[in-house]
């Protein structure tokens, strides 16, 4: 379908009321409209739910999600902090930074209580706290 608009120009319509003019690069590529999507402007759309009743739980348990992910942020800096403070006395000792038979405690830790993507979080967590080794 072809509209045109105040300015004149020949705009192809998609099915979703957003024009590109005919045969620019946007035109050509462009994805198809997704039929399903709610409607912009809903509380569905940001979810990604059918029902204005699912997008209202959705929104309230994201909340609750981002004032975990806080905390865990926060607890994961304090964790580097206090981490720091074993290397240190440790390297001022004379030790190395690194001690290899406490990290497989901890990694044993992560992997019994969250299976085995627990090893590569406590990884993560290792290298946040000791850097790359
Ligand atoms: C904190 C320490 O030093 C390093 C950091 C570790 C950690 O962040 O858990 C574990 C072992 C060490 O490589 C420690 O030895 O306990």
């Amino acid at each position: 379908m072809t509209t045109t608009t105040a300015a004149g120009t020949e705009r192809s319509t998609s099915a979703t009321g957003t024009a590109a003019p005919t045969g620019t690069p946007a035109d050509r590529t462009a994805a198809p409209a997704d039929k399903t999507a709610a409607p912009a402007g809903t509380p569905a759309d940001k979810t990604g739910a059918r029902t204005d009743e699912a997008a209202e739980l959705i929104t309230g348990a994201r909340e609750r999600i981002d004032a975990l992910d806080d905390r865990i942020i926060g607890l994961i800096q304090e964790r580097m902090a206090v981490s720091a403070v074993i290397q240190q006395a440790r390297i001022t000792s004379g030790g190395r930074r690194v001690n290899l038979s406490r990290e497989m405690e901890v990694l044993g830790r992560y992997r019994r209580e969250l299976g085995k993507p627990g090893t590569a979080l406590a990884l993560t967590l290792l290298e946040l706290c000791r850097g790359r080794i």
